[in-house]
């Protein structure tokens, strides 16, 4: 009978241990004002719950050519961006925050502060005047566009192809008390519904990459921009240690495009050469990852055992059916991937960051 006791004792206990540990890190774990999003809350964006599984197996029908990883036309790109930002937003908003890009880890300094300098040192390129008229091309839930405007007193404009963004972009701004600086439009940023020369600037953080072919979104960009203005862009690359004979190389770099919906990675060398094309000067470019910059995928390996965790939870939370049953599929994608990012920065073969400063001509 004491034995019993003594067995039901130790059995309370590890449910109260356990399902509160559980309860944490599901409900509260993360300040959900900073990061926007508790795992309870994770859903498939603008897919009903129930399509989540199909959604991410349509991603990965996106790959099925010949030739691996190339999409066969690129008019399917945009709706296989949008799919993919479906399947991932609120996982990013929950394991990373508002801010969809890296930044180099600068000590003394947290992820989130590290962060906002990023951001700002776009604008600060930009030379911004206070009530200037911005456009974010690729922006996300509004993370960069609500720092730009609180740091420079811009109006900034957004445009994304993922209308759950736009929804969660409108809330964040609204709750931020900026809605009146930053508007946020749902649309394609290679034929943006915005008039010839109407914007005093632009930037674009880690979005164009998306593009299947980056003249036809710098093309867009230069048509909306007011002669004399500047576009700043943080582009994702390979850079001149990348050997497409090295199949090691070969695999990280198709493994970064694969998890991260892009039609095929540039070369660095490709960027300005682009920008000039289409009729821009380049005023300055810059890798931003190389040193005295410190390692950006810093939080990414020590990031490993918590995204373990966010592992137990997506399972449970799935089996439980709270979270839809696709998620799980969503965050193994996102784990392996993380993998991936990580080897391309320690091999140096990648960068997130190749900044170009572009100026459209008088
Ligand atoms: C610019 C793009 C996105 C860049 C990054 C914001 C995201 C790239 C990989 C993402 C993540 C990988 C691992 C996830 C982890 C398994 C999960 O538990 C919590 C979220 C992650 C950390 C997630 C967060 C965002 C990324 C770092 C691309 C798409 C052009
Ligand atoms: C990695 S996120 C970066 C978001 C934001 N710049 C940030 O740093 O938080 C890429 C963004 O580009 C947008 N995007 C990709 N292709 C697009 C397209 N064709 N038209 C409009 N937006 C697009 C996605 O919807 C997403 O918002």
């Amino acid at each position: 009978m004491e034995f019993f006791n003594e067995l039901l004792t130790l059995f309370c206990t590890a449910v109260v241990v356990f399902g509160g540990g559980f309860f944490y890190f599901a409900c509260l774990f993360g300040s959900a004002e900073q990061k926007g999003k508790n795992a309870v809350q994770l859903s498939g964006g603008s897919l009903a719950k129930e399509k989540v599984q199909e959604g991410y197996e349509q991603y990965w029908s996106f790959f099925r050519h010949p030739n691996g990883n190339e999409i066969d036309t690129s008019d399917k790109v945009p709706a296989f961006v949008d799919t993919f930002y479906n399947l991932v937003t609120d996982i990013y908003e929950w394991g990373w925050g508002q801010s969809f890009h890296f930044s180099p880890r600068i000590s003394g300094k947290s992820h989130r502060d590290a962060t906002r300098m990023h951001e700002e040192m776009a604008v600060n390129l930009l030379d911004l005047k206070p009530g200037a008229r911005i456009l974010d091309a690729g922006c996300g839930v509004g993370g960069p566009m609500r720092a730009i405007a609180a740091h420079s007193g811009a109006n900034i404009v957004g445009i994304t192809i993922n209308e759950y963004q736009v929804k969660r972009a409108r809330a964040h701004n609204k709750k931020a008390g900026l809605d009146s600086l930053c508007e946020v439009v749902c649309g394609n940023f290679l034929q943006m519904p915005f008039a010839d020369n109407s914007f005093d600037g632009a930037y674009s953080i880690e979005a164009t990459c998306h593009a299947p072919k980056l003249e036809e979104v710098y093309r867009e960009i230069y048509r909306v921009l007011k002669p004399g203005s500047l576009y700043v862009s943080y582009e994702w690359v390979t850079t001149e240690l990348y050997d497409s004979d090295d199949p090691e190389h070969v695999e990280i770099i198709r493994g970064i495009e694969r998890g991260d919906a892009l039609p095929r990675l540039r070369s660095y060398k490709d960027i300005a050469e682009i920008a000039t094309k289409v009729g821009f000067e380049v005023v300055k470019e810059k890798d931003l990852a190389k040193p005295p910059a410190e390692p950006w995928w810093t939080r990414l390996k020590m990031g490993r055992i918590a995204y373990w965790r966010n592992h137990v939870v997506v399972t449970v939370l799935a089996w439980l059916g709270i979270a839809p049953k696709g998620v799980t599929d969503v965050h193994d994608m996102l784990f392996v991937t993380a993998d991936y990012l990580a080897k391309g920065g320690d091999t140096g073969i990648f960068t997130p960051m190749h900044m170009i400063l572009c100026r459209k001509p008088e």
